[in-house]
């Protein structure tokens, strides 16, 4: 491909291998400090620096393709789709067939659920049918995962008792809420149907000494431990699903592999009747080794690795000179970004609250989500997202996974998402930062949602990002083009799905 180590571009300024890599690392990005509240602005030291710096020549190209490419994704035809058998959108058979409860069916009705998707389709016969048996599921990012693993926890549960029968777990609160919402809407029909939510924000005190009535507990794995073990309000004996989305990171992240095995063992010992589900777009290796030695005798539906990254979401690159020629592309870029809505991915917090105060400096109409913010403010922003009243979000990888925002059109990693060791510091094989291969289909993926298209750009400043693009490609042994003046005739005949 030609963009090996040895064949470094020009534009570069590549970081010398024993300095630290800059992330947040623009002269303004250092004297930042912490502000209360996500809405504090202090006007960045290096604005008049930053009109100086080189805008990427591609740049005035990629927002003309931005906006006509965004113009086009309106008319996606879905039915085209269900029927490729290459489509993970493909099915033969009909929600109907497949032994789901009326209320459910109606539901689905309202919901305009016509047809079940290729995942759906494979993972609901196997997990209604009886006796109940475990799953470890993969499919694509934004084909209807969440409606597989929801329509099965509605299906086992008896809405006579007033106990847990089911436990959701997910990696995020918002991505908790989301799922939450899509049992509620699946759900409405079913008379004493009740949901509680195991996440940051709830009176924890109020837990003690209470036995919870409602039969679906959706939460993050931290607060759902201490329900069942600390303040036991759940009991373990009454559960008959337990599910891990996003299960990867759920069974394998430093963070949350005690969590998720303690609540999965907890619950194996105390119920002989629980079926456990697991469901991601992406599993490497490892995961997926640990996954089949925890969950006993579980179904396996996997993808081959060309399989997970979607073709409906185009996916470039853009050669920037230095970090802050980024800044300078991301500005010239916003009038594209915010045609549709668009997400920014950053490596840090700090990052995002610069390129958020430096962007809204300029009068551009920018939010921002991090792990700092309060659960209102995090609520709050998905809201107002999800409701178009901004259209560019800035974040981090807490808005990486799950998220369904039907209308997010672009998605840009100013910073790729970078794998760590072990220790925490980041991974360097030959002299190069590792790429975390698995966090980037994931984000690219909060595009192309249900068989929609949308444009992944990456944003490389240095002879290492660039090393980052390579991997990537080989990994999923997938085209991520350069974004180049020179071949927009190539660019624009990229076949969309
Ligand atoms: N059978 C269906 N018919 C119509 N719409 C559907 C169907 N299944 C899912 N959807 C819609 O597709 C979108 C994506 O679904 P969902 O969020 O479950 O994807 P996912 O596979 O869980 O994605 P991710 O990997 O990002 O978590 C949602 O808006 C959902 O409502």
């Amino acid at each position: 491909m030609g963009r090996g180590r040895g064949q470094q571009n020009p534009a570069f300024v590549p970081r010398p291998r024993d300095t630290p890599p800059q992330y947040g690392g623009h002269q303004a990005a250092q004297q930042f400090v912490k502000p209360d509240s996500k809405y504090k602005f202090t006007k960045p030291a290096t604005e008049e620096a930053h009109e100086q710096v080189p805008v990427p020549a591609d740049i005035a190209l990629l927002n003309k393709f931005i906006q006509k490419e965004v113009k086009m994704m309106k008319d996606v035809v879905v039915d085209v789709q269900r029927q490729d058998p290459k489509s993970p959108l493909y099915s033969i058979s009909s929600f109907r067939e497949l032994r789901l409860k009326p209320e459910v069916l109606k539901a689905l009705d309202t919901m305009n659920f016509q047809f079940p998707t290729r995942i759906q389709e494979t993972a609901l016969p196997l997990l209604l049918m009886e006796p109940p048996s475990n799953l470890i599921a993969q499919a694509q990012s934004g084909t209807g995962k969440t409606a597989a693993f929801v329509l099965t926890m509605l299906c086992r549960i008896d809405v006579n008792l007033m106990c847990p029968q089911c436990i959701c777990l997910a990696p995020t609160l918002e991505l908790a809420k989301q799922i939450g919402e899509v049992v509620e809407k699946m759900g409405k029909f079913i008379d004493n149907l009740k949901i509680h939510y195991a996440i940051k924000g709830g009176n924890m005190a109020a837990m003690r000494g209470r036995k919870l009535t409602e039969q679906i507990v959706i939460g993050t794995p931290g607060i759902t431990r201490d329900y069942l073990q600390k303040y036991k309000c759940i009991d373990p004996s009454k559960i008959r699903c337990l599910v891990l989305d996003e299960a990867d990171v759920m069974i394998y992240h430093q963070g949350f592999t005690d969590i998720s095995t303690t609540i999965y063992n907890m619950v194996e010992d105390a119920s002989d009747s629980v079926q456990s589900m697991l469901f991601s777009a992406t599993y490497d290796e490892p995961v997926i080794n640990f996954a089949t030695k925890i969950i006993k005798n579980a179904i396996v539906v996997m993808l081959k690795r060309e399989e997970q990254a979607l073709p409906n979401i185009k996916q470039f690159y853009v050669q920037c000179a230095c970090r802050d020629s980024k800044y300078a592309a991301i500005v010239n870029l916003y009038s594209g970004l915010a045609v549709a809505s668009s997400v920014i991915f950053c490596h840090t917090k700090a990052s995002v609250m610069w390129l958020y105060e430096n962007m809204r400096a300029r009068g551009h109409q920018v939010d921002v989500l991090h792990g700092d913010m309060t659960v209102v403010e995090r609520a709050d922003t998905i809201i107002h997202f999800k409701r178009g009243d901004f259209k560019v979000l800035i974040t981090t990888n807490v808005f990486a996974r799950g998220i369904d925002v039907a209308q997010v059109s672009v998605v840009i990693n100013y910073d790729l998402p970078i794998k760590y060791t072990d220790e925490g510091t980041p991974m360097v094989v030959d002299g190069f930062t590792q790429p975390d291969c698995e966090t980037y289909l994931h984000r690219i993926g909060r595009t192309g949602r249900f068989g929609k298209t949308g444009i992944a750009i990456n944003l490389i400043d240095s002879e290492d990002s660039m090393n980052m693009i390579n991997v990537l490609e080989n990994h999923f042994q997938m085209k991520i083009a350069r974004m180049d003046p020179s071949n927009l005739v190539e660019l624009e005949a990229i076949e969309m799905a």
